[in-house]
């Protein structure tokens, strides 16, 4: 599928892809939109994210049908906020989607040392689009090569969205090491049309 280039008016904003359907863009947002944003999902009343017996270090919100890993189901939720809206629109115009197919939003916030263990994305959703804010990441990509892995990096800076979809997706895991200053993330996310759920894969630390 190709990356990016969703319509032959709007010039090809990504960078080449780090493997197949992993793109970034690093000027999605100005800095007085990114603080906006910071702002808002300070307000957001984030909870420590649980799973299990797991409490990990990253808070988080979710909006839309969302994935309950106590319980394994898709549950409802508060659909994608107002102020959210606008984002979720512009990203899915940059990357080809349909405004509407973007139901599902999650906020994060990494304080200094949280990061999130190996995993793909839940199989309910279809399409991911993150938006980093407030400081840079590193998201780290592997995939199964015989005995070993083959690994993939791709630095996410402040402002920036990045996309995975196709074999990014579905082929490969991704995990976020622990930051070094707070960051925030925006996921955004399409529902695939087969949702029912399946045993999560990401790896506790
Ligand atoms: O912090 C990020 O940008 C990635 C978060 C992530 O992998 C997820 O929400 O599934
Ligand atoms: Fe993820």
């Amino acid at each position: 599928m190709p990356h990016s280039n969703p319509s032959p008016t709007l010039p090809d904003l990504f960078n080449t892809p780090v493997i197949a359907g992993l793109t970034s863009y690093a000027a999605f947002l100005d800095p007085s939109e990114e603080r906006a944003l910071i702002r808002a999902i300070d307000d957001a009343r984030l909870t420590p994210f649980r799973f299990q017996q797991w409490t990990g270090k990253r808070l988080t919100r979710s909006y839309g049908p969302s994935y309950d890993f106590q319980t394994g189901r898709l549950d409802p939720a508060d659909p994608v906020p107002d102020w959210l809206r606008p984002f979720a629109d512009r990203a899915a115009d940059i990357c080809g989607l349909p405004r509407a197919s973007i139901e599902q939003a999650l906020l994060i916030r990494y304080d200094p040392g949280a990061g999130i263990g190996w995993h793909k994305d839940r199989p309910a959703y279809e399409h991911v689009i993150g938006l980093s804010l407030g400081a840079p990441a590193t998201m780290r990509l592997r995939r199964r090569d015989g005995a070993g892995w083959q690994r993939r990096t791709l630095e996410l800076v402040p402002r920036g969205l990045y996309r995975l979809s196709g074999e990014a997706r579905h082929m490969w895991e991704h995990s976020i090491a622990g930051v070094g200053e707070r960051r925030y993330a925006v996921t955004l996310r399409s529902l695939a049309g087969d949702m029912i759920p399946t045993r999560s894969t990401e790896t506790r630390p």
